[in-house]
């Protein structure tokens, strides 16, 4: 069997794995670094006492199932930097919080989108530009400057957090200015001209209502027709929505500079009216300012007839959908809450309606850079809105930041990894600008998810409050378990009675299920039969990206227009393919994981389930990519008992012995119990290989530190550890006399072939500054010609806070915690299976399910699991003994006696699991790997575990 296969795209969760794909031929294994038995320990007790029970608020019942639940600079003391690197910098957390520089998650996943270079910009102007109002606009000299170091071209390793630095450096000079009125209302014109162009202002008093004459009624009458109304005023949104970017990246690209086109209409208001848009502009001032008065009347009185009112105006629908009232209502009472609704059921509206009635901005926390990008895209023309990337130019942040302090952005979209910089945050602390937080795919708060993130593990109560002073928070989510839910809920402090839910699965999505044995001839079979003959547009999803590549080359060799999509494609190719997609010049996407999230196409009948996926929240998020228009959609899933074991085995990727926790946070924790405020690095790559962990599980552990009651240390953002540098216009001795830090690193570099090489934490040490400062200095001199440079061996960067009084029992509970993390995947992976298992299986086919139809079979089990107080009891498939597991473990270590192996490391290759420190590349030449991939996981720990001690013996005699 070759497993060797899988190049799939993770989910996003760094839990899934994503192995490497390659075909070598057989080589000896090279040594391993790492060695001996694994061992457990006691587990981690709900760090949060705030504990929610079942949900309370009920929503009423429709169509659908729905369901109610409830120190001073010392000297440093680097280390190599393959590993650990110690230094000793100012000690305050706030000041190295303040280190321009932010954690990115390299994610080799759906996830990973959020780093690929985006096209530039993001903050949209829209035409509610700032007025000339004296409150709203600062003194001439409290403008912001561009910050000197920050211009031109940065160097490859810190292009992703460029954009980073500008916050940091602009956070201080916005706290600078003078503090601005927060304006209240959206849409007040001020003047004549303003009106005329559009210019808007948020007021703190109720406007004065304008009669609506014929041509004011345009807006009205545009609307009032619900669905055919909201269908015209789409039609205008697309034309003029501010927050929009033409849904094309490349567009929005080309517009990014074009913030002057709509400034440069203040001036040209002749050739306005020579086009002919001054009547369409007006009717957009007149719009604006019926809206104004229903958002005032809203704040003023939240009743159901004036919230459908606003709903009407702004989005042109008649009424509310299940849980949306509900939200919005509890949102303007200052209520946080928990909305789980099902995919396209319209979440987004129960932030976006408060964000025009509240007081303040509305700051959005998303896990993708392109998902910001389609919510702001999809903002109603109404509500002003940005958003904050690290790809994007110094210009686009700190116009961005400028509209924040003014006043004039209703909402703004921003990563979690964003809060992790204090400089950005202290603007919001300060100012008390921000009256909501919302945070979207709420569920990657918690281990217990299907798709938890570590920086979205940092998004506590707590944390919020603190750094952005605000009160109100909104979790949401379309697939949450009762633990994630509680998880989440807890996390957040968000009272049990504030959770509002319905059924995670829409009724017009007919769910069909079959056995295959051979997938491709099946799913050939499928699409040429009805009811997918007459779909116009299909999602078939697929677990390994070559398995993409190829359904899609055999369908367009069938005549049907059909693209890949997954993370190996650049993304240019992808957002094109997407665009094709949308716009039906291709009728089946086949995507990996990495497709779908944010995609609001509305007509897409069918997904079809290739390979099943990790879990039934996976399904249920995938599915609910079809009939978002509401009408009858088909989802079917293909299913075979290998791509189940195969599936499974990846849950293991991520787990870690408490032998090896063990040896890492020897390696975090390396120095005496002196040693808080040393601020230290763990270069990844190296230290990835060295314990055999990948480097998102470090980041995780690493987090857990952090969050851990007795806070073991404060995550900083990432640097880079090594520079090599190349001096071009002035000799490095005469450079040196006039710099100090030049002078300093010429001390520290080693010279190769004309480079200096040094580490940046230790010429930072020795001048006693932060990292930041040298790599600023050293970006300025880039600029100027004098130098080039380039940085080496990202790192994670941290300082410690408190030295763990025993590190063995710190170990045991991580351990622990990482194990029941394994465990709780392993066992979603079950539950998927067995859902299908049993539609094809044992459903007796008596409540409506035919054939290979099982809607009412599978959306049971969907709830049942989705309701269920634990996930315990799980049956799986799995192996539990192997009459010659022992016996080939044993000559499997004879054969590779020059490695050194763990208990899990030869479970993993037994599974054919690759992981850091044995690649596929290398072991699955062995005849060994993913042979016992059908035996349970911990069988085979346990047989190795005993062999390598029975190895141990002998050797000791
Ligand atoms: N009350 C409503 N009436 C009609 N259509 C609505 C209503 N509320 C939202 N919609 C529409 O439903 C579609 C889906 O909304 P939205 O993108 O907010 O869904 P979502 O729940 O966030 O989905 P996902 O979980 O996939 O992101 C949008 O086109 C939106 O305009």
């Amino acid at each position: 069997m070759d497993y060797s296969c899988s190049d799939s795209d993770s989910d996003g969760s760094h839990i899934s794995s994503t192995p490497p794909r390659h075909h070598p031929t057989y080589q000896r294994p090279p040594p391993h670094p790492s060695s001996t038995a694994s061992l457990r320990n006691k587990p981690n007790p709900n760090p949060n006492p705030n504990t929610c029970s079942r949900p309370i608020l009920k929503i009423k019942p429709s169509t659908n199932t729905n369901k109610t639940k409830p120190p001073p600079p010392i000297q440093s003391q680097s280390q190599s930097h393959s590993d650990v690197v110690h230094h000793q910098i100012p000690p305050s957390c706030d000041a190295v919080n303040s280190l321009p520089f932010q954690i990115l998650i390299r994610r080799p996943s759906s996830f990973a989108v959020d780093e690929e270079p985006l096209p530039a910009g993001g903050s949209c102007v829209s035409k509610f530009t700032k007025m000339p109002n004296s409150n709203l606009h600062p003194p001439a000299h409290s403008q912001t400057n561009q910050h000197p170091n920050l211009l031109g071209t940065l160097p490859p390793d810190s292009e992703q957090i460029a954009a980073d630095f500008n916050v940091t450096d602009l956070g201080g000079k916005l706290m600078s200015r003078s503090k601005h009125k927060h304006p209240n209302l959206i849409g007040a014109c001020a003047s004549p001209r303003d009106n005329l162009i559009g210019t808007c202002v948020l007021q703190a008093t109720k406007p004065k209502p304008k009669p609506i004459t014929v041509n004011e009624g345009n807006f009205v009458r545009l609307n009032i027709n619900g669905h055919g109304g909201r269908k015209r005023f789409a039609h205008k949104v697309r034309k003029r929505n501010p927050n929009a970017y033409n849904g094309s990246r490349k567009s929005y690209k080309r517009n990014k500079n074009n913030f002057k086109v709509v400034c440069e209409a203040e001036e040209d208001e002749n050739s306005f009216c020579e086009q002919g848009f001054l009547s369409e502009r007006t009717e957009t001032r007149l719009d604006f300012q019926v809206i104004e008065n229903a958002a005032f009347d809203v704040r003023h009185d939240p009743s159901d007839a004036n919230l459908v009112k606003l709903l009407k105006l702004v989005y042109g629908y008649d009424s509310f959908r299940d849980g949306q009232l509900e939200a919005i209502k509890l949102i303007l009472s200052g209520k946080s809450s928990m909305v789980i609704l099902p995919t396209g059921a319209g979440k987004s509206l129960c932030y976006q309606l408060p964000a025009m009635v509240l007081e303040g901005m509305t700051l959005v926390i998303s896990p993708l850079v392109a998902l910001m990008f389609d919510q702001l895209k999809q903002l109603p023309p109404a509500i002003p809105g940005a958003l904050l990337c690290s790809s994007q130019t110094l210009e686009e942040t700190s116009e961005t930041l400028r509209r924040v302090q003014e006043g004039t952005l209703k909402v703004l979209f921003v990563s979690p990894e964003r809060l992790l910089n204090s400089e950005f945050t202290s603007i919001f602390s300060a100012n008390s600008l921000i009256s909501l937080v919302v945070i979207d795919e709420a569920h990657c708060i918690s281990e217990w998810s299907h798709n938890f993130r570590p920086s979205y593990m940092r998004l506590r109560a707590s944390l919020l409050r603190s750094s952005l002073g605000v009160d109100c928070i909104l979790a949401m989510t379309a697939t949450a378990t009762t633990k994630t839910t509680h998880d989440v809920m807890c996390s957040l402090e968000i009272p049990s009675t504030n959770l509002v839910q319905a059924a995670q699965i829409r009724d017009n999505l007919h769910l069909s299920v079959s056995l295959s044995e051979n997938r491709m001839k099946d799913l050939m079979a499928l699409l040429k039969a009805p009811p997918y003959t007459e779909v116009k547009s299909i999602i078939i999803y697929c677990k390994y990206q070559s398995e993409t590549d190829r359904i899609s080359k055999l369908l367009c060799d069938s005549n049907i227009r059909a693209k890949s999509y997954h993370s190996g494609i650049p993304a240019k190719d992808r957002r094109r393919t997407q665009e094709l997609f949308c716009s039906n010049k291709i009728r089946v996407i086949v995507a990996t994981v990495a497709f779908g999230m944010g995609l609001d196409k509305s007509d897409v009948g069918a997904v079809i389930h290739y390979s099943l996926p990790e879990s039934l929240e996976e399904y249920v998020q995938e599915i609910g990519r079809a009939g978002r228009d509401g009408r009858v959609s088909y989802c079917h899933l293909f299913f075979d008992d290998t791509t189940y074991f195969k599936l499974r085995s990846l849950m293991y990727s991520d787990g870690q012995d408490q032998y090896t926790v063990n040896k890492f946070l020897s390696q975090v924790f390396s120095g005496d119990s002196h040693s808080q405020g040393r601020i230290c690095t763990i270069v990844k790559e190296s230290a990835s290989r060295k314990f055999d962990m990948k480097e998102e599980v470090i980041l995780t552990i690493l987090t857990r530190l952090e969050l851990a009651e007795e806070r073991y240390l404060c995550l900083l953002p990432q640097t880079s550890v090594t520079c090599v540098l190349n001096f071009h216009i002035t000799s490095p001795p005469i450079l040196a006399t006039k710099d100090t830090i030049i002078a300093t690193i010429l001390k520290k570099s080693e010279i190769k072939d004309g480079q200096y090489i040094f580490e940046i934490p230790m010429v930072a040490c020795s001048i006693g500054v932060q990292a930041s400062t040298v790599t600023n200095h050293l970006l300025n001199l880039k600029l100027k010609g004098e130098i080039t440079y380039e940085m080496k061996d990202p790192a994670y960067c941290y300082m410690i806070v408190n030295f763990p009084r025993d590190i063995c029992s710190l170990a045991a509970d991580l351990a622990k915690w990482l194990s029941d993390v394994e465990s709780c995947k392993v066992r979603k992976v079950d539950a998927m299976f067995n859902a299908a298992f049993f539609a094809v299986k044992t459903c007796d086919r008596t409540n409506g399910c035919t054939d290979c139809q099982h809607t009412p079979c599978l959306q049971k089990k969907i709830l049942d699991y989705f309701n269920a107080d634990n996930d315990n009891s799980i049956p799986n498939k799995m192996a539990q003994t192997s009459r010659f597991l022992r016996a080939d473990i044993k000559v499997f270590l004879q054969s590779n006696s020059h490695a050194k192996f763990t208990p899990r490391a030869i479970a993993r290759i037994m599974h054919g699991i690759a992981s850091p420190a044995f690649p596929s590349s290398t072991w699955s030449k062995t005849h060994f790997w993913g042979r016992y991939i059908q035996t349970n996981f911990d069988v085979i720990m346990e047989a190795a575990k005993a062999e390598l001690m029975d190895c141990a013996g002998k050797t000791a005699v």
